[in-house]
């Protein structure tokens, strides 16, 4: 099976600090693949390094392939924003309506026609499973809308771009149980059809929405991957 993603002896550094790794792993194509690990061990420094967005003053080590281009740390690399998309932790929501919100990354990260704008936002609705919820509602502010629902509309906003790789940043943790539940069928729902490299502090949730698991370990341990029999 194809590598979307391939690191190799990764580490980032603060100074002369290792923050993260050496982490080597890959995520096939299709698969939803679970990061996880210890508080610290630095799961979502490596989403960032992933995107090439690490905060100022880190700098990173070792090879970072993603569709079999390299990433070179701190390019720029327009195109690699719409390649690899991170969802973060905390659903980021716009001040404008519900559409707008679904196409933000399609107006102003691919500069998409806007012909295609309506088909797309309602295929990416569909997908991150809001659709039935907001079809009748697209104009309304997208700051009505519940927390399950604001981080499925920043699935669906990623999933617009019909990205390569789908980067989520623990997607349920700030969520009650309802809401989790409801992502987290919209996470299932993509499995086998598109790549994502899921962090998740939760071994249950892993189990449920993951083909196999790279466990992070604090710097200095080597780290694990692991393919489920
Ligand atoms: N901008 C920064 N400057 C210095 N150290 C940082 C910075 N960002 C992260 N770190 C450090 O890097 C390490 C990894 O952090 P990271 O947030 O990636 O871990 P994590 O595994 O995602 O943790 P958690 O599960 O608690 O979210 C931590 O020791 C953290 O303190």
């Amino acid at each position: 099976m194809d590598h979307v993603i391939t690191v190799r002896e990764l580490r980032v550094r603060d100074r002369n600090k290792t923050l993260v790794g050496p982490v080597s792993f890959e995520v096939e194509h299709g698969s939803t693949t679970g990061l996880c690990g210890p508080s610290g061990a630095g799961k979502s420094t490596v989403l960032r390094a992933l995107v090439d967005l690490l905060p100022a003053g880190l700098t990173r080590e070792g090879r970072i392939e993603v569709a079999g281009r390299p990433v070179v740390p701190r390019k720029g690399d327009a195109d690699l924003r719409a390649r690899v998309v991170l969802v973060p932790q905390t659903p980021v929501v716009f001040g404008g309506s519900i559409l707008d919100n679904a196409l933000f990354g399609l107006r102003h990260v691919m500069r998409a026609p806007r012909r295609v704008l309506g088909d797309r936002a309602e295929q990416a609705l569909k997908e991150a499973g809001l659709w039935k919820e907001v079809r009748d509602r697209l104009d309304s502010a997208a700051q009505t809308l519940s927390a399950g629902q604001r981080q499925r509309l920043c699935l669906a906003r990623a999933l617009a771009l019909e990205p390569t790789a789908l980067l989520l940043d623990e997607p349920t943790s700030a969520l009650d149980e309802r809401s989790r539940d409801t992502v987290e069928e919209s996470v299932a729902a993509l499995r086998g059809r598109r790549t994502v490299l899921l962090v998740s502090h939760d071994p249950a949730q892993v189990d449920r929405l993951c083909d196999r698991t790279v466990r992070l370990e604090l710097p200095g341990a080597e780290s694990l991957v692991a393919v489920p029999s």
